[in-house]
């Protein structure tokens, strides 16, 4: 049933004759400057490989044919980029005003086909053939949905025909990967990070023929030990399927293990395989900032399709030593927060965020630190050379005083919770990071500050809040703060009259990505251009679903 080139609509036949002769008078001027033989035979072979080639590339028509859908046949029309369907209406010369309304469905969108057949309840092989079925994703927003366009035709050879052309279309060389390496992390948020593969991810991996290697990590820590030493060469991506704390291993173990791989200890070295994550925890910052929804099923349509997203990283050193790649840190208020959520693990993770922001807005508290930065532009310029120079040193900007809380943040750490992102004025690929201070204040107008990051602006017009482009950051906290044994006791009194003990010890925490790592000394951190690709797209607003009422 499949027709050829001269079945075309008699439109598409005008333009291709259009074209040959464009290309005719083309090639005639072109023989008339070069003059000589032997250049105008060339001439005349480099323009057929070009009207060969602009051909092979133009929106020509591949397979045409007659299907169902739904209950009316359509005029069915197959190009390397899309399928369109026209209803086949029977001419009324009475009616002059109804125009058939095509559908139109991008094979971009498409990541399976199938031959559908009658089957008996139970049978598992065979059965009489009924059509192609195309499954796609369709947009709700930001969410991706799973969606199935059934095309009807009884004739085995025609179906047969439309099922390799379009298996061949969609499977051909692309950034969609065939074989991932899996890591679950079982324990993440309610624990349901194994049912969330099962249930909304297996089987679209399955559908598209993704082979998995499935990993259920043990504790922590084994995620980053299975990827320093397993084979990477047959795998095309890396899943992880958790909260932020899982996304940071595995985001760190990508950079390290391509630092290993390249034997370079000192600089950072792109991630060779990009990462798909799945979100299962509690607030999936980083999932949100590259699908803007918190839903496996749109993480998974991403993966399938080979959605591709370069991002930037930070290095977190101290002493000269790497300590951590990762995306966020939070010194002060954010990283006391984490401290004091991380101590009340039994609690549900709504509770203990809560609590948390609650019992630390209560004991607000600043941290005395020198403050140093270097703002993006300058090592911009400088970054091509590799290599920090004095006059790079030189425009380091330093502050020391009284901090309630300092952000860097390399991506716009977007979440339910605050829709525009911690960080909105940084996106993921733009080379540098977001640095947030926020100075000693009261704890009415601290308060205030953080209730706008849930609104849609205004956290950053309070005179006690700076905040700068950077391409590295240093801080050094003058007197680490450390808190007394008993103050977390419930009784909030105690508190008022706790003395601040100043600390001996020579580390501090910091909040990378939700995860309390302790630094010596000092931490030096770095923003590192697109050092890793993640499966998903930059947007510019997440989904908000939650909202915080105890402030
Ligand atoms: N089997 C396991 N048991 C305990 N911890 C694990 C296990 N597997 C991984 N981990 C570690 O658990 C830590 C937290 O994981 P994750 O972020 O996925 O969950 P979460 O903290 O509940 O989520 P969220 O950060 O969104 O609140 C990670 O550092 C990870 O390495």
């Amino acid at each position: 049933m499949s027709e050829n080139e001269e079945d075309l609509p008699r439109e598409q036949s005008d333009s291709t004759k259009k074209k040959k002769k464009k290309k005719e008078k083309q090639s005639a001027k072109k023989k008339k400057k070069n003059g000589e033989k032997g250049e105008e035979e060339k001439c005349k072979e480099e323009e057929e490989e070009e009207v060969k080639e602009e051909e092979k590339n133009s929106e020509g028509v591949l397979l045409r044919g007659i299907f169902k859908v739904g209950k009316k046949s359509h005029d069915v029309l197959l190009t390397r980029t899309r399928l369109t369907w026209i209803p086949i209406i029977p001419e009324n010369p009475t009616d002059e005003t109804s125009v058939p309304q095509p559908g139109v469905l991008l094979l971009q969108d498409v990541y399976a086909v199938k031959v559908k057949r009658r089957r008996a309840a139970g049978q598992q092989s065979g059965g009489a053939v009924l059509g192609v079925a195309l499954f796609c994703c369709k947009r709700r927003g930001r969410r991706l949905e799973g969606d199935t366009l059934h095309l009807h035709n009884a004739s085995t050879e025609h179906t047969h025909i439309w099922y390799n052309t379009l298996k061949e279309l969609i499977t051909g060389p692309s950034t969609r990967p065939r074989y991932l390496k899996v890591f679950i992390n079982p324990c993440s948020h309610k624990k349901d990070a194994v049912h969330i593969y099962r249930e909304h991810v297996a089987p679209l991996f399955k559908m598209a023929d993704v082979r998995t290697d499935i990993t259920v990590t043990e504790k922590k820590g084994h995620a980053l030990s299975v990827m320093k030493e397993c084979k990477l060469d047959g795998y095309d991506g890396v899943v992880c399927v958790g909260g932020d704390g899982s996304v940071a291993e595995l985001c760190h173990a990508l950079v390290f293990r391509a630092q290993l791989d390249a034997g370079s200890p000192e600089k950072p070295v792109t991630a060779v395989l990009p990462l798909g994550i799945i979100p299962a925890g509690s607030t999936d910052v980083v999932s949100c900032s590259v699908h803007g929804v918190r839903d496996p099923v749109t993480a998974a349509l991403h993966i399938v399709l080979g959605h591709l997203q370069q991002v930037d990283m930070c290095s977190f050193s101290s002493l000269g030593q790497l300590v951590h790649f990762g995306f966020s840190a939070m010194f002060g208020f954010g990283g006391q927060c984490l401290a004091r959520a991380e101590k009340k693990r039994w609690m549900s993770s709504t509770r203990r965020r809560e609590y948390a922001l609650v019992k630390t807005l209560a004991r607000l508290r600043p941290e005395d630190c020198q403050l140093s930065f270097l703002p993006a532009k300058k090592t911009n310029r400088d970054k091509d050379s590799g290599s920090v120079d004095a006059e790079v040193e030189e425009s380091w900007t330093t502050n020391q005083g009284l901090y309630l809380s300092i952000s860097i943040m390399s991506v716009p750490c977007l979440s339910p919770h605050t829709p525009r992102g911690l960080a909105p004025n940084t996106s993921l690929t733009n080379g540098s990071a977001a640095l947030i201070a926020v100075g000693n204040t009261s704890r009415s107008e601290f308060i205030k500050h953080l209730k706008r990051y849930g609104s849609s602006s205004g956290q950053f017009s309070f005179s006690f809040v700076e905040t700068h482009d950077v391409s590295a950051v240093r801080i050094r906290p003058r007197s680490l703060v450390g808190w007394p044994e008993e103050e977390e006791s419930e009784e909030e009194g105690e508190s008022k009259t706790s003395p601040i003990i100043q600390s001996e010890a020579s580390a501090f925490t910091l909040n990378i990505d939700g995860e309390l790592v302790e630094i010596a000394n000092e931490v030096l951190i770095r923003v590192h251009p697109r050092l890793i690709t993640l499966y998903g797209e930059e947007v510019d607003e997440a989904e908000s679903t939650v909202s915080c009422s105890c402030i």
